[in-house]
């Protein structure tokens, strides 16, 4: 290459570098830098082609790192989310369970308010599936409107549907629970695609009170199940417990003991991460022995996008998950998820060895949610503090953002500059610290939480009316999996990403950090962060067709320019 091509690809670099949101200066000084390793030899691989991600992961590091990354953390925040679990499954935690029966007498209905108390572990060890049924209430959460079905619609109903009502205390199934539920009963491998807040837990947790033994649930968070096991064992009183590695010895040997002794196990659901699984010979033993004594009702794989390294939230311990199906060939698997390219499904499909699954998909549409972009202004803090006043004043709602530094500053900033009361979330706080804003949000004493992506999965608050992306997210599964907190009741709510070009370098500095040395790495999440910037800068196409597209989705755009929460792109070509 002679020098006026090397200069020619110089500008073609630093252009990119710029595109990237990166300083012009901190580019051509890391320029020159690389050059000068790549030596005369090396001149010819001086091309955008050749080393543009290198040349950008270069950058990244050499951006001196001010920010404190939310990336490996989640380790520390599963101990203690272990700890949590296990005290409470430990203590004598008193549940009071307020139950507002109706009894006959003289020929009149009088209805009784009574209170019990039970331990948990009373609950754990003593709850059958049959006299769980008395726990139910007749409500649908959809609309909040309690109902009493009468004993001729009761009678109708079969055993799902009764556990839906009876159990659940679910008014009706939404799209594709009950063929899920039926599936799965029937002994049938399945996998399930339904949208964030969409009501997968149902698909496994309602069959799995149905059969005889266990059903193993496999989540890639405990914080994830700690919440399925409080709403499990203190809402629908459903005995359900887990299994970890940093459990005390006597806490798993208790449970062991429990599942392998010759009595019926006393969990219907036992919650493991999935490193218990891999390569873990004492939980295979566990597994033969439930399956001999013919306990072993099925198995779970939630959050199955984790299986694929195509997929936004990888998990190596995922990968051995097949051995399930090829060790117990005969007890059926469901995987479940809402994030999932075709790439990705075909590689769960053949990761988990189940490539006959019944596959039940639906839209990942979620038509109550309105996605917008805003253009972030040269003061972006006075910008987000004015638009959660004009238009979320009072309503929950979560403010996303890249680092732990920008969660705790963005949170003063709104307290103390805009009177808008928030709190932050972090893998950095201590457990009790999280606990304690998780509570505060739940409670509605706090509207808004400043927050990483450690307060992601498996929050499920229903009325979360607006999600802001302060920084843009790190990939479209991502955003996705993020956005999807808001509107879990389906009424209206929000999902706005405020975006400037240079908040791009921060993104590839955080991926830098996070995939380290590992350059093939580093280029997948750089592929995925680039669509992330697209959806950004969509000028006029539809964000949700879009959104949807990346999943495999064809998608009419009228459907959003028509529908109840149109993207701003669509409200803006329509009016
Ligand atoms: N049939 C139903 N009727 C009313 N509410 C329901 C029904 N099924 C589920 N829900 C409620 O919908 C909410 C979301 O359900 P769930 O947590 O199972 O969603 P999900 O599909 O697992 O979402 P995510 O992908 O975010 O984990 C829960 O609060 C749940 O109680
Ligand atoms: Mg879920």
């Amino acid at each position: 290459m002679d020098d006026h091509d090397l200069e020619l690809e110089k500008v073609k670099l630093i252009s990119l570098a710029v595109e990237f949101g990166f300083d012009e200066y901190s580019a051509k000084k890391c320029l020159d830098r690389l050059i000068e390793l790549y030596g005369e030899e090396g001149r010819d691989f001086i091309r955008v082609e050749y080393c543009g991600d290198d040349f950008l992961a270069a950058l990244a590091e050499s951006m001196r790192d001010t920010e404190d990354w939310e990336n490996d953390d989640f380790k520390a925040m599963e101990s203690e989310a272990c700890g949590a679990l296990a005290e409470m499954l430990d203590k004598d935690i008193k549940i009071r369970v307020e139950r507002n029966e109706e009894r006959k007498d003289n020929g009149g209905v009088i209805s009784e308010n009574s209170v019990q108390t039970f331990s948990l572990k009373e609950c754990i060890s003593s709850v059958t599936p049959s006299s769980v049924s008395s726990s139910g209430r007749f409500s649908d959460k959809t609309n909040n409107e309690p109902r009493t079905l009468t004993y001729e619609e009761l009678l109708h109903l079969d055993d799902i549907e009764l556990a839906n009502v009876v159990v659940f205390g679910n008014r009706s199934f939404r799209p594709l629970q009950y063929k899920a539920c039926k599936a799965f009963r029937e002994q049938n491998d399945c996998f399930i695609l339904m949208p964030t807040g969409g009501g997968k837990s149902l698909c496994y947790q309602l069959p799995a009170i149905l059969q005889p033994g266990v059903t193993i649930v496999i989540s890639p968070l405990l914080s994830l199940i700690q919440d399925q096991i409080f709403t499990l064992n203190l809402k629908f009183a459903i005995p359900s417990t887990f299994l970890n590695s940093q459990q005390t010895p006597s806490q798993s040997a208790a449970l062991i003991d429990n599942l392998c002794s010759d009595f019926r196990p006393s969990c219907k659901l036992l919650y493991v991460t999935p490193e218990r699984i891999a390569g873990n010979l004492p939980f295979q033993d566990i597994l033969k022995c439930l399956y001999r004594k013919g306990q072993l009702a099925g198995f779970v794989v939630d959050e199955a996008h984790c299986v694929s390294q195509w997929g936004h939230d990888f998990r190596p311990d995922y990968r051995v998950l097949g051995c399930l199906k090829r060790n117990f060939p005969s007890v059926p698997l469901m995987a479940l998820t809402a994030t999932a390219t075709e790439k990705v499904r075909e590689d769960i499909l053949n990761a988990l060895a189940i490539p006959r699954a019944l596959i039940l998909e639906m839209s990942f549409d979620r038509p109550n949610l309105k996605y917008e972009v805003l253009e972030k202004s040269k003061e972006p803090l006075k910008q987000l503090g004015r638009l959660l006043l004009d238009r979320f004043k009072n309503l929950c709602g979560i403010v996303y953002c890249l680092s732990k530094s920008e969660c705790a500053e963005v949170s003063k900033y709104l307290n103390e500059k805009c009177n808008v009361k928030t709190e932050y979330y972090h893998a950095g706080l201590a457990a009790r610290q999280r606990i304690a804003v998780q509570k505060k949000w739940h409670a509605g004493e706090v509207h808004v939480v400043c927050a990483t992506i450690a307060f992601g999965m498996g929050i499920d608050k229903p009325d979360v009316r607006f999600v802001v992306h302060n920084t843009m997210s790190k990939s479209i599964e991502s955003y996705y999996q993020e956005s999807g907190r808001a509107g879990r009741d389906n009424f209206p709510a929000t999902c706005i990403a405020l975006y400037q070009k240079k908040d791009f370098s921060r993104v590839v500095c955080m991926l830098r950090n996070g995939q380290g040395r590992k350059i093939e790495s580093f280029k997948l999440a750089m592929d995925q962060a680039r669509k992330m910037q697209h959806y950004c800068e969509l000028k006029t196409e539809c964000r949700r067709q879009y959104l949807l597209a990346h999943f495999g989705e064809s998608f009419d755009p009228n459907g959003c320019k028509n529908g109840s929460s149109p993207c701003d792109n669509c409200l803006r070509a329509s009016s």
